[in-house]
């Protein structure tokens, strides 16, 4: 059966309130190489254009070479832990029962994020929402990343031809939303650093039991291919 829409989703700061693992899995990276951990809020303004920004994030604040054999060995530490943590995230209230009402009303559902693509699959099987996806664009899937928006039409053109919606918490994700020419839904309990009317979105909204009805509008307000 041909989808009514498909809604696409970024993940962390909109899924998932991944904040805290990504801290841990960074401060394990940073204590097995004795240099001094860093604190969450700080960690939470590194996340959302993917661990290349994250670590380049991180060199500048320990005061770091990038290009230096330790912190090479730190970026790798990181990245080997990051890809299997699963403590810290944790999924935003109603998003299981928001994505299975999307489910049972024919709706098409994808992900994108600037996550790598092994990170992305163990925080998704972890919350236990993997399943509902039939789509999934990471951040190490294409040579760009968002805010370029080919990772968003990457997802949309594999989904099919109903009209696709994008749902994102970020700076990054309403650039690549707009850059992609898809409208863009703002979740407002995510990452976000500026306000939200300055992301120009079709419509926010801070409660995934709201976002049923908003999927709806979508559907009535947009033409259908
Ligand atoms: O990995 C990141 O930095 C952000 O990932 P996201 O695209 O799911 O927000």
């Amino acid at each position: 059966m041909t989808s009514v829409c498909s809604v696409i989703f970024d993940l962390d700061g909109t899924l998932v309130d991944s904040a805290a693992a990504i801290q841990l899995a960074l401060n394990h990276a940073l204590s097995l190489h004795g240099l001094p951990v860093l604190p969450l809020d700080l960690v939470r303004g590194f996340i959302g254009r993917g661990v290349p920004h994250l670590m380049d994030c991180v060199g500048r604040q320990i005061g770091m070479d990038p290009s230096s054999a330790q912190f090479i060995s730190v970026s790798n530490a990181f990245s080997a832990r990051y890809a299997r943590q699963q403590h810290g995230n944790l999924l935003f209230d109603g998003v299981i029962e928001a994505l299975q009402d999307l489910q049972e009303s024919n709706v098409a559902l994808g992900l994108c994020t600037n996550k790598p693509m092994d990170a992305a699959r163990t925080v998704l099987q972890h919350t236990g929402i993997d399943a509902f996806f039939s789509v999934v664009v990471a951040g190490d899937s294409l040579p760009t990343r968002k805010p370029d928006p080919e990772m968003l039409w990457a997802a949309r053109d594999r989904m099919g031809p109903a009209p696709c919606l994008y749902v994102g918490d970020s700076e990054v994700d309403a650039e690549a939303a707009h850059a992609a020419g898809i409208p863009f839904l703002l979740y407002t309990r995510g990452y976000r650093k500026i306000a939200a009317e300055e992301l120009a979105p079709w419509r926010i909204f801070d409660d995934f039991g709201a976002l049923g009805g908003l999927v709806g509008c979508f559907v009535k307000e947009m033409p259908q291919a």
